[in-house]
């Protein structure tokens, strides 16, 4: 019997993530929260729509997420940490401000975030948050005590996350035909973002000049290729691209996109392309409908090999990753010293987001961070 192990102060640990609908009729009234104020085009919204319906109006994301849970608590009480797991999302049930409600209820008092999302940006970080001050104002409003709340560091960096993926670009290079194996393009794909909100992602004053989104996507992908190479013995030329670009035509987003990407290569004479969704933790909608139906339905018309490589999801490494974080957090919480765990470049993400991390066009309360108004 191991040595169990200590979670304290915290005594719940909440999966955050996005939601999505599990039914045609859940399509639109999802959209509709998840647009709500953000100035998206109704033709786009009609769209992405049409992706859900495509799939019986079911996001994959749930039973995605609803996997992550299984393999936490099993990671969990495989290594004697005594700690209960929820889940709670922004945009769809289960809500997020139902699930606290249901945590407050169940006495937890410390509460420590995990969000779906790997990298620092206003939509990957700074807007969860926000939605965590919303819940807890709501709670407040109905005379209850807010628990207190912390969210775990950024773990796009951490050995758990980025070993699935190698081992999921090695899987489909394996995949392609043998002849335009060794000259295979990795296409590194996240989700586009405003160039403003990249510009400004991330810690500014003291720690860097934004951009972190960018550079943390760059520094995932070098590990890759470098780990693909040990592997291998082959150099593969790749690129961060960008895929499931939303807002108005006139405002500049992250580019190229996937699919021009896929163009220009076919143009330049490259044989075959490995798409790597490493912006998504998991099989999310832009995954199988960006890329596995547009973009693939892209190359084929190319005439072009592409295979997708397979996002972390529930795999047993990345929960282990979670544990480690867990432990990590609650140590560095009791004053301990810790060496947090972070392969590539740019070290272990902060603790604890600092004014004006990621900033809002309009700035709002968010909660676990250095400018919360909750403690
Ligand atoms: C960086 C980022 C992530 C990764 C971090 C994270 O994971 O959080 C992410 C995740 C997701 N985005 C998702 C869905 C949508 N995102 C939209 C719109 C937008 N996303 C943006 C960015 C991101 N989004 C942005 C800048 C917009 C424009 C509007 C705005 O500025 O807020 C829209 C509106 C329609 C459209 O235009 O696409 C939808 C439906 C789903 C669920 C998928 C499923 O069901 O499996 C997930 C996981
Ligand atoms: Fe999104």
């Amino acid at each position: 019997m191991r040595d169990a192990l200590d979670a304290t102060p915290y005594d719940a640990l909440l999966l955050l993530s996005f939601g999505g609908p599990e039914g045609p009729d859940e399509v639109v009234p999802f959209l509709e929260n998840v647009t709500r104020g953000r100035g998206i085009p109704k033709e786009r919204l009609k769209e992405v729509g049409q992706h859900y319906f495509l799939f019986g109006g079911v996001s994959p994301i749930n039973d995605q997420n609803r996997a992550l849970l299984d393999a936490l608590r099993k990671d969990f009480a495989e290594h004697g940490l005594d700690l209960p797991v929820y889940w709670g999302n922004r945009n769809w049930g289960p809500y997020l401000t139902d699930t606290l409600r249901e945590m407050v209820a169940d006495g937890r008092r410390r509460v420590l975030v995990l969000a779906t999302s790997a990298y620092a940006s206003y939509s990957g970080c700074r807007q969860y948050r926000e939605d965590l001050a919303g819940a807890l104002a709501t709670l407040e409003g109905e005379g209850l005590e807010p628990p207190r709340i912390d969210k775990l560091r950024h773990y796009f960096n951490h050995p758990g996350f980025v070993e699935p993926m190698t081992e999921g670009v090695l899987r489909s290079l394996a995949e392609l035909p043998e002849d335009v194996r060794a000259s295979a393009h990795i296409a590194f794909t996240t989700h586009s973002i405003p160039t403003s909100a990249a510009d400004t992602s991330g810690p500014v004053e003291g720690h860097g000049d934004g951009g972190a989104y960018v550079r943390q996507h760059l520094d995932v992908a070098r590990l890759i290729v470098d780990a693909v190479r040990e592997r291998t013995g082959t150099e593969h030329p790749w690129q961060l691209v960008y895929q499931s670009r939303s807002g108005a035509p006139h405002i500049p987003w992250l580019e190229p996109d996937i699919c021009d990407h896929l163009e220009e290569l076919h143009g330049a004479g490259v044989p075959a392309v490995v798409m790597a969704p490493i912006g998504f933790v998991s099989d999310h909608m832009e995954v199988l409908y960006d890329l596995d139906t547009e973009a693939t339905a892209k190359a084929a018309e190319l005439g072009l090999p592409v295979r997708r490589s397979a996002t972390v999801g529930a795999d047993p490494r990345f929960a282990a990753a979670i544990r480690d974080l867990v432990v990590e957090r609650a140590a560095t919480e009791n004053g301990r010293d810790v060496s947090p765990c972070a392969l590539g470049a740019l070290g272990p993400s902060h603790d604890l987001c600092p004014a004006g991390c990621c900033p809002a066009r309009a700035p709002k309360p968010a909660a676990a961070g250095a400018d919360s108004p909750y403690v």
